[in-house]
């Protein structure tokens, strides 16, 4: 198989006396659709801030092209082609809708992208089905529509990995679906590798081709949905019987 995008290498976190993130290890190959999940406090977030430079990691590498870049800031990996949203959108309620995109596009520095859906504000705006707000100020928008600009907002960074947290969370059951279809997109049509955290499990494991399971801080498992949902250890953690069943 072809050299990850990202690799994390027995990444560990601690905060003061706890340990958010265990000596995670994983990676993230080009293309890939991945998901990560596991209950409240399990790490998921945390382990995204160490992966995209927003929490330096205790302990650990992360290796991007062949580099360790522990330690460094989110400009670095972004420019190296790491993005990623928030569990609260950060857009700029001010700035109108195409402005916050075109916030993305200076941020990574990147000037040119062989990916024409990548390239300029507007064209990212049809990908994600903003093209009618794209006067709006950012706070006139729905919470569904903030979501979505902060995707284009990252993928104006023009990534290779994109890093997805609960981007699916209080959107409507017709609007999950479409989020996830868009996902599906921006693997199938642009190449890119998704990593997506979500608490709606059933909708996620439809989705994606391999899941990790964070459980207090560990990766308790990483495998196709159906090799995770038959692992007793993610049973007994967190999915309990009924998806078991
Ligand atoms: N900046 C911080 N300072 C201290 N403790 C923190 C900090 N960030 C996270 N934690 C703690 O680290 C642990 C992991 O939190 P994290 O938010 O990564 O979990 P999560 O799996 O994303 O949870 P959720 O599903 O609820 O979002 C929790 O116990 C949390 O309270």
């Amino acid at each position: 198989m072809a050299e990850p995008l990202l690799q994390a290498r027995a990444v560990t976190v601690r905060f003061g006396g706890l340990t958010a993130v265990d000596a995670v290890d994983a990676q993230f190959h080009a293309g890939e659709l991945v998901g990560i999940i596991g209950p409240n406090g399990a790490g998921k977030t945390t382990f995204f801030n160490a992966i995209s430079g927003v929490q330096p990691p205790t302990s650990g590498a992360l290796l991007l092209g062949g580099r360790d870049l522990a330690g460094q800031g989110p400009h670095r990996f972004a420019a190296l082609g790491v993005a990623r949203t928030f569990q609260t959108p950060r857009v700029f309620g001010g700035l109108r809708v195409v402005d916050n995109v075109d916030f993305g596009l200076q941020f990574a520095g990147r000037g040119r992208t062989a990916v024409p859906a990548l390239a300029d504000a507007q064209t990212i705006l049809a990908l994600i089905g903003l093209s009618p707000q794209a006067d709006l100020p950012a706070s006139a928008v729905t919470p569904a529509q903030q979501r979505l600009l902060e995707i284009g907002m990252a993928l104006a960074t023009r990534p290779r990995l994109l890093l997805l947290d609960e981007v699916a969370a209080g959107l409507t059951e017709a609007e999950v679906e479409a989020m996830a279809r868009l996902i599906g997109r921006l693997r199938g049509e642009l190449g890119l590798a998704v990593v997506w955290i979500e608490h709606a499990v059933t909708t996620l494991l439809r989705h994606v081709e391999r899941v990790l399971v964070l459980h207090q801080g560990r990766k308790i498992a990483d495998g196709t949905p159906a090799e995770v949902t038959r692992n007793a250890e993610v049973i007994e953690a967190y999915l309990g019987d009924e998806v078991a069943a």
